[in-house]
């Protein structure tokens, strides 16, 4: 199957809306209400220049009938000057209203901005499980960008101009009302026209929009991948799903352009057929003495100073439904429910009743330690017939022991070291520490306690010892120095150029996978944690480096307790004793020596052949070593 190739995960809530734009813009308000007063100035500042433009022609009407007719070319330059006079205060009141908007916008979208980020970061690791990061990424700058135009241009035109239509009609109805009539005849049609193309535009916005996150997603997974499509040879495969998506996008913005062609069509089309029906009526009117020339000329000027507000509120409403569908998007994350348990108050099945280990889900006792009790869980976006990933584990590592977790490629290893941290929560049964449950403590008080370190390890844009001392405010040079001997990370960290104050660089790119994993390693033991948590933390080092390592990390061992995810014996022979997890359940646990002896898919594991077929029981590669 072409992986590679295959479209993007989709964000969950990719649908159209179901409420109006007007309610979805309005969630807006609490970003703008601390910049209203400049807003609402500034909106002001532009009525009264668009307003200005409608004075021109009353003054062209005084001096066509008045210094005009009477010849009086004093009359004249007076009246051209206070035209001249009129347009400089139009230009130089819309350009205070671009200067009274421009930093206070800013401001909105960076507060938009902090806000998103702060909620990707509390969200909980399903939410991140389940959306693309593209789709996160496209919110958090193309959305951001199209609501700060919004709140800079639509927003404020959309009420200038309807400003400046309803003070023009009333001129033009006051100047001649049966010709005012007639010019308004169109505004009818346009309203219901305008309103099916609102309906049918935001469909399309939105998914445009989606689209764009798609593409975004593309871009980011090639970027990071890079090695894996290139050592592939995928780069075809990928620059064809890059071209599939992007006809996509195209076709969808060609979508949006008909419609907008459309609208915009009958915008423009309809108010000139309206002022060249009234053109004629009223020229009409003049020949039979009717109407006064310069009344002909003001009317005229004046429906024609309409133009430019009634043409723009095609686009101004295409640009408002796409705000609205970015404003959906953006809310879509910040109303995503944070994690059930954030709060330091007992989880459901931590009550008063259970929580002295008399439950019904605490067999294994809460003395000390870690203590799994009846734990079951379930991924958010497993299939409803699939069976729970873990299923009544029971486990009790004493406080100072270090425990071995051993079990097949699947077997949920992974997914319940995840659970003590409190990446994820238990869907049934409970865990604790040193007796207190785990969703009775908060989430800083778990990260005091709990240290880990995954088989995939992650490093951020940062130097060496911003990298390896993230884990604690506190933490000192002494901290990092010991930290990186025991990952015997200290001897390639020097040979850094600039030592532990190296940057290095985005995902750690610049370093092996092995430096890597040493840099986790040493992350994780930084903070001297009660609880360290373990996913096979030497698998990318060489044999000689995998001893040094474990000499060292014994010595961290003896002073914590630990959950080790293992795949060697080597890694096994840090622990105490051994928890062989099979099929999401605790299937036996003992010494590495007891269960090699006694549980024929131990041995199998530990000596690399099928459990199944692995009768008698093999002799394991590498354990010479005996356990603590
Ligand atoms: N985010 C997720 N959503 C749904 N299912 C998942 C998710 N992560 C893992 N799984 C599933 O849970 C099961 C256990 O996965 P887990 O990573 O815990 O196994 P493991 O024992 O650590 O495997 P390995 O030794 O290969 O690392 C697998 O069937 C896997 O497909």
């Amino acid at each position: 199957m072409d992986a590679t190739a295959s479209t993007p995960a989709r964000p969950p809530s990719s649908e159209p809306p179901r409420h109006s734009a007007v309610r979805s813009l309005l969630r807006l308000w609490p970003f703008v209400r601390p910049v209203r007063a400049r807003l609402f100035t500034a909106a002001a500042v532009a009525v009264i220049a668009s307003c200005i433009s409608l004075v021109i022609p009353l003054v062209l009407k005084w001096i066509v009938d008045g210094p005009v007719a009477a010849g009086a070319p004093g009359g004249v330059w007076l009246g051209g000057g206070f035209l001249l006079f009129l347009g400089v205060a139009e230009a130089g009141l819309f350009g205070l209203r671009r200067w009274l908007v421009a930093r206070p916008l800013a401001g909105v979208e960076a507060a938009l901005r902090e806000r998103l980020y702060a909620r990707l970061q509390r969200l909980p690791v399903s939410f991140h499980d389940r959306w693309a990061s593209g789709q996160l990424l496209s919110r958090a700058t193309t959305d951001l960008q199209l609501l700060r135009m919004f709140l800079a241009f639509p927003l404020t035109f959309l009420l200038v101009n309807g400003a400046t239509i309803l003070v023009g009609c009333a001129i033009l109805l006051t100047q001649r009302f049966s010709l005012g009539l007639m010019l308004l005849a169109p505004v009818v049609p346009l309203m219901i026209l305008c309103s099916v193309f609102e309906a049918k535009y935001a469909l399309a916005a939105r998914r445009a929009l989606d689209q764009v996150g798609d593409l975004t997603t593309v871009i980011e997974e090639s970027v990071l991948g890079i090695r894996i499509v290139k050592g592939f040879g995928r780069h075809r495969s990928q620059a064809r799903m890059f071209r599939r998506l992007t006809h996509e996008l195209r076709t969808t913005e060609l979508r949006k352009a008909r419609l907008l062609a459309v609208i915009w069509g009958f915008i423009t089309l309809l108010p000139e057929l309206a002022i060249g029906a009234a053109l004629v009526l009223g020229t009409v009117q003049v020949a039979d003495g009717a109407l006064s020339a310069g009344t002909l000329v003001a009317f005229l000027s004046t429906a024609l100073a309409l133009r430019w507000p009634v043409d723009s509120i095609g686009f101004l409403l295409a640009m408002s439904n796409e705000a609205a569908m970015a404003t959906d998007r953006y809310f879509e994350v910040l109303d995503a429910p944070l994690a059930e348990a954030s709060d330091p108050s007992p989880g459901p099945r931590a009550t008063a009743d259970d929580t002295d280990g008399s439950g019904p889900c605490s067999g294994s006792g809460d003395s000390g330690g870690l203590v799994f009790s009846g734990v079951e869980f379930r991924y958010p976006d497993a299939p409803g017939d699939a069976p729970p990933t873990l299923c009544g584990v029971d486990l009790r590592i004493a406080s100072g022991e270090t425990m071995a977790l051993v079990g097949a490629t699947g077997s949920g290893k992974t997914t319940l070291t995840a659970l003590v941290p409190r990446l994820y929560d238990p869907t049934g049964g409970r865990i604790t520490l040193d007796g207190r449950d785990l969703t009775a403590l908060s989430r800083d008080e778990v990260r005091g306690l709990v240290s880990v370190a995954f088989e995939e390890p992650t490093l951020f844009s940062a130097t060496v010892a911003e990298n390896v001392l993230m884990g604690g405010a506190d933490l000192q040079e002494a901290d990092l120095r010991r930290a990186l001997a025991v990952a015997q990370a200290d001897g390639f960290v020097s040979a850094l150029p600039q030592g532990p104050h190296t940057q290095v660089g985005e995902q750690g790119m610049s370093l092996s996978g092995g430096q890597r994993q040493r840099l986790a390693l040493a992350r994780a033991v930084a903070g001297r944690p009660r609880f360290l948590i373990l996913d096979d933390p030497l698998s990318a080092l060489d044999v000689h480096t995998e001893a040094l390592v474990e000499a060292a990390l014994r010595q961290v061992l003896a002073t914590t307790t630990a959950l080790i995810v293992a795949h060697r014996p080597s890694t096994v022979l840090l622990a105490d004793r051994v928890a062989l997890l099979s099929g999401g359940r605790i299937a036996a646990v003992g010494t590495h020596h007891q269960l090699l002896r006694d549980n024929a898919e131990y041995a199998g594991l530990m000596s690399g052949t099928d459990p199944v077929t692995a009768g008698s029981v093999p002799r394991p590669r590498g354990t010479s070593g005996g356990t603590r």
